[in-house]
């Protein structure tokens, strides 16, 4: 069996271009752009990178982008000054503070200083409790981007064994509360789970957001699965050079692709997936505090549908 790489670039690109058309339409309804402000504490080179590529994709699709870059030292009330002055801006639908936070400051308060209303990220306790009540939530984007890319293969999830592995509020818990909502029986595997190779081998559908490079062998995969590989992990690649490197995901690809029927590669998978989820979202909240009351035909509806919904369609 040929396995199918699963084109995260592709399919984001087709959702970017979405985007842009409902951004055009924002602008001739209300007269200015979405704005997103993105903060960033601390000169991590990777986190800098991630914070640019977001930048420039929000100005791609017509978006207002604000940066805002803090040095490492910067205090917990400095950066809750900033967010209530984010909060109050009216140009800006959507603030996302990239994580993680210096030590000094405390993660928990930080997101709950921002207006749920402009929680793109979905990380704010209004959202997470939203999204596990069924409310209409501001959902987390890497989660998103996994369900879109797990449907562009299989569709309807209904019925599908699905296993998480990894349990993080960022996307362990919210992916798993994602799947379930579309039908999925779904299992959360974690560093407690007892087998946790025969676990995965049950699942129709894998999903690895653990942060441990390349730790779900081939032998862990049924064969025929669907694998979402959620990990970007950086490791020394001394035979591309000196001081080389080379990103792998959570699954030990070269193995897998023997496996699966469709694998994410990184990179190329869900995280440009994680980026389009992001100005989605803040096109969805830029419509929600306009109170426009006409919401731009979403991916997330076609993400969450339940069975008996439209069949999923692919952006062309
Ligand atoms: N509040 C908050 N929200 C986030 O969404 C958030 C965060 N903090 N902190 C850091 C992580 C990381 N993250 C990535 C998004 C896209 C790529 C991405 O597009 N990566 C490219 C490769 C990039 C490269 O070559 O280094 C790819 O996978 O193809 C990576 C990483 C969002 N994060």
């Amino acid at each position: 069996m040929t396995a199918q790489m699963i084109d995260g670039v592709k399919i984001s690109t087709g959702l970017l271009g979405d985007i842009a058309r409902d951004v055009d339409a924002f602008i001739a309804l209300f007269g200015r752009p979405p704005g997103l402000a993105v903060v960033l504490v601390g000169d991590d080179p990777a986190s800098s990178v991630y914070v640019r590529s977001k930048a420039q994709k929000t100005l791609d699709v017509g978006m207002r982008s604000f940066e805002h870059r803090l040095p490492a030292t910067t205090s917990e009330s400095a950066l809750l000054s900033l967010i209530s002055e984010l909060n109050r801006m009216e140009e800006v639908d959507g603030i996302l503070v990239q994580l993680p936070l210096p030590a000094q400051i405390d993660e928990r308060r930080v997101l709950m200083a921002i207006d749920p209303e402009k929680d793109v990220d979905g990380f704010h306790p209004m959202n997470a409790g939203l999204l596990a009540t069924g409310g209409e939530a501001l959902m987390p984007c890497t989660p998103l981007g996994c369900m879109i890319l797990a449907r562009s293969v299989l569709g309807d999830l209904t019925g599908l064994e699905a296993v998480v592995v990894g349990r993080s509020n960022i996307v362990g818990k919210p992916m798993a509360q994602l799947l379930s909502m579309a039908n999925a029986t779904v299992t959360i595997a974690h560093s407690g789970t007892q087998n946790i190779a025969g676990t995965c081998r049950r699942a129709d559908l894998l999903i690895v957001a653990v942060g441990h490079p390349e730790m779900v062998r081939g032998n862990w995969i049924k064969p025929g699965a669907v694998v979402i590989d959620v990990g970007i992990n950086r490791l020394a690649a001394p035979e591309l050079g000196p001081g080389k490197t080379r990103l792998v995901g959570d699954v030990t690809f070269q193995e897998a692709i023997k496996v699966v029927r469709a694998i994410t590669p990184v990179p190329g998978g869900v995280g440009p997936m994680t980026i389009t989820c992001l100005l989605q979202n803040t096109m969805l909240a830029a419509h929600r505090r306009s109170a426009s009351g006409k919401q731009p035909e979403i991916c997330f509806r076609q993400t969450l549908s339940h069975s008996h919904d439209a069949p999923f369609s692919l952006p062309s």
